[in-house]
């Protein structure tokens, strides 16, 4: 079976000259939700627009679902549903008249049994009638979800779909974006928070500078990336590691009261053991210990800021 986007080589320069996208290669397997993460200027609208036909590649090949986006457009269009970052127009048009009319710009026959789906899916059925205009920043953002569902896409790609929300309402998005993804839409989504990914991704891809630099299982990057570290609490305070302790990649912090072991979370052995016995034998005394794991935010400016 056909992975639900399948990009080969896609390259974009812009008129200017500038290299947005080089050679990216990446498959989004059907059903998963794919986490796009990278910072400003990276690439994430670029190939976003690129795969729902918005601006014309200028090298490469993208296919949804086995449809090639340029020679077969219309069937590959019509499987993808896009969730941008504004809502622009339509502020006069009824909820229920936005959102059929979407569906009619795909070519399909009305549907309002699909639409009312759609609306109550989204706690929107109550406000059918309303003109967007009247609804909060919250229901608008619903309001575009329920846009791009219209066509009963079977690829979703949310672009920032809490950047500037409070965060209940971005608790409520992402409960909206686990029932899709357990209807079995694919979902690709591109945020700036990466407690989102964290939270939600079954994979996650990093772009930096229009190059994917890495695409993992989420759970296995953080294992794989995510280093511990050891927080030992002193009894007292020291002005240097003592030699005994030399060999250990240790940092003094805090007043002089605390060491900081660092060490991989996978591979058998993690040194605790005898970083303990030496510290023991150096003479200094433990008050308290902790652990603390990377968290996702920290791995991916580690990668981001590597060179
Ligand atoms: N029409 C254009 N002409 C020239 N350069 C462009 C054009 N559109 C985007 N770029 C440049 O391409 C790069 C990638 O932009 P893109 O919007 O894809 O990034 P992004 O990852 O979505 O960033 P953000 O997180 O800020 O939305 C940026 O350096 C941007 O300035």
């Amino acid at each position: 079976m056909a992975p639900a986007i399948a990009i080969k080589d896609l390259s974009k320069t812009y008129e200017t000259g500038f290299e947005a996208l080089k050679r990216v290669n990446l498959d989004i397997e059907r059903g998963e939700l794919f986490a796009l993460l990278g910072p400003n200027g990276a690439g994430k609208t670029t190939l976003i627009s690129i795969v729902c036909g918005l601006i014309k590649a200028t090298g490469g090949t993208v296919k949804v679902e086995g449809h090639d986006i340029v020679t077969d457009y219309r069937a590959a269009r019509s499987l993808i549903g896009l969730v941008p970052q504004e809502l622009t127009t339509e502020a006069f048009e009824t909820v229920r008249a936005t959102v059929s009319f979407s569906r009619g710009l795909f070519g399909l026959k009305k549907d309002p049994a699909h639409v009312e789906n759609v609306l109550r899916q989204l706690s929107l059925w109550d406000k059918r009638d309303n003109k967007i205009i009247t609804l909060s920043g919250g229901m608008k953002r619903r309001v575009l979800i329920a846009k791009a569902l219209a066509h009963e896409p079977r690829v979703l790609f949310l672009d920032e779909p809490t950047a500037g929300v409070d965060v209940e309402l971005r608790r409520d998005m992402w409960e909206i974006v686990r029932g899709l993804r357990e209807s079995g839409v694919t979902i690709i989504l591109t945020t700036h928070y990466i407690e989102e990914a964290e939270e939600m991704a079954d994979r996650v891809g990093v772009i930096n500078n229009g190059e994917i630099i890495l695409v993992e299982e989420k759970s296995e990057l953080m294992q794989k990336l995510g280093r511990k570290r050891l927080i030992l609490q002193l009894g007292s305070t020291i002005s240097a590691i003592p030699d005994g302790l030399a060999s250990y990649d240790l940092e003094l912090s805090g007043q002089g009261d605390e060491l900081v072991y660092t060490y991989d979370t996978h591979g058998g052995r993690t040194g605790i053991t005898n970083l303990m016995n030496d510290l023991r034998d150096s003479g200094l005394r433990l008050k308290d210990l902790q652990t603390k794991q990377d968290s996702l935010e920290k791995i991916f400016v580690d990668l981001v800021h590597k060179d």
